[in-house]
């Protein structure tokens, strides 16, 4: 679907701050996302993470700095934009009464309406390890782990060019959480520029090619994996996981 079309990327934050009321949030953000490219957004509670995900989605307009989308800098998040990217936020956003199939034919429907192809539902549901018996039964009756794979399936059903992704390990098992790497590393392998936030440290060593700590809204830190240098990486991004403190979530 892309065709001719500009690429989106990469994707570049200058000087983003967002404050509500009378709380600074988000000073001075700038954050540099490229195709083909998986970075780990890792900062504590409260950092300001889920700001930083709902201004690169476009659902909350920033206060100050720019965005710049490949070519374009942009003011409004415009639909035809939204259509490249996807965003999977904390909860799965799901028709509850649909089955798994239904939930992601529906969102094929309404992206075909508007010109756009996407990947066949079942090959993506059985991608991120949907049981073939549970394609069908309504939403509402699954695990928050199944969920989230259903929502993280239909995010990646459309080939986004930018996938993002809050928490998105938290609710899955140990064979979920390797599902989603391997589907994780998929999806840059097509081309997709990715940013993840995670408390799963070890997934994050795993799958990340940079690694960034925001702290009280500032990126403080940035560590970049070398093609040379996997020891180095790996010691420079513990570092930088220490500061966020122990990992908590690794089993969640
Ligand atoms: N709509 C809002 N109105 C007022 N304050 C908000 C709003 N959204 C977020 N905040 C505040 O902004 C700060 C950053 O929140 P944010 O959700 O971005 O952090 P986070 O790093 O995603 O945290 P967590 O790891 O807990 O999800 C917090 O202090 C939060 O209370």
């Amino acid at each position: 679907m892309s065709g001719a079309r500009e690429p989106i990327t990469p994707i570049v934050l200058r000087s983003i701050s967002q404050r509500f009321g009378r709380k600074v949030v988000l000073r001075g953000v700038d954050l540099e996302l490229r195709a083909r490219s998986i970075t780990g957004l890792v900062g504590a509670n409260g950092a300001g993470k889920t700001t930083l995900f709902l201004i690169l989605a476009g659902l909350l307009q920033p206060d100050g700095g720019e965005r710049r989308y490949g070519e374009r800098v942009v003011g409004d998040i415009d639909l035809e934009l939204r259509a490249r990217l996807a965003y999977v936020a904390h909860a799965p956003q799901l028709y509850p009464g649909l089955g798994a199939r239904a939930n992601l034919e529906l969102f094929a429907e309404l992206r075909r309406a508007a010109g756009l192809s996407s990947r066949p539902a079942d090959d993506v549901l059985r991608g991120l390890g949907l049981p073939a018996d549970a394609l069908d039964r309504p939403v509402s009756t699954f695990s928050r782990g199944m969920a989230q794979r259903v929502a993280l399936a239909r995010a990646v059903a459309g080939d986004p060019e930018l996938l993002l992704l809050d928490e998105p390990f938290t609710a899955l098992d140990a064979r979920g959480r390797s599902q989603l790497a391997g589907a994780l590393l998929a999806e840059r392998d097509r081309g997709a520029a990715i940013l993840l936030s995670s408390h799963d440290q070890g997934t994050l060593l795993r799958v990340c090619d940079r690694l960034v700590l925001l702290e009280a809204g500032a990126i403080v830190r940035e560590v970049e994996r070398g093609g040379d240098d996997p020891a180095g990486f790996a010691a420079r991004a513990s570092e930088v996981l220490a500061a966020v403190g122990p990992d908590d979530h690794a089993a969640a």
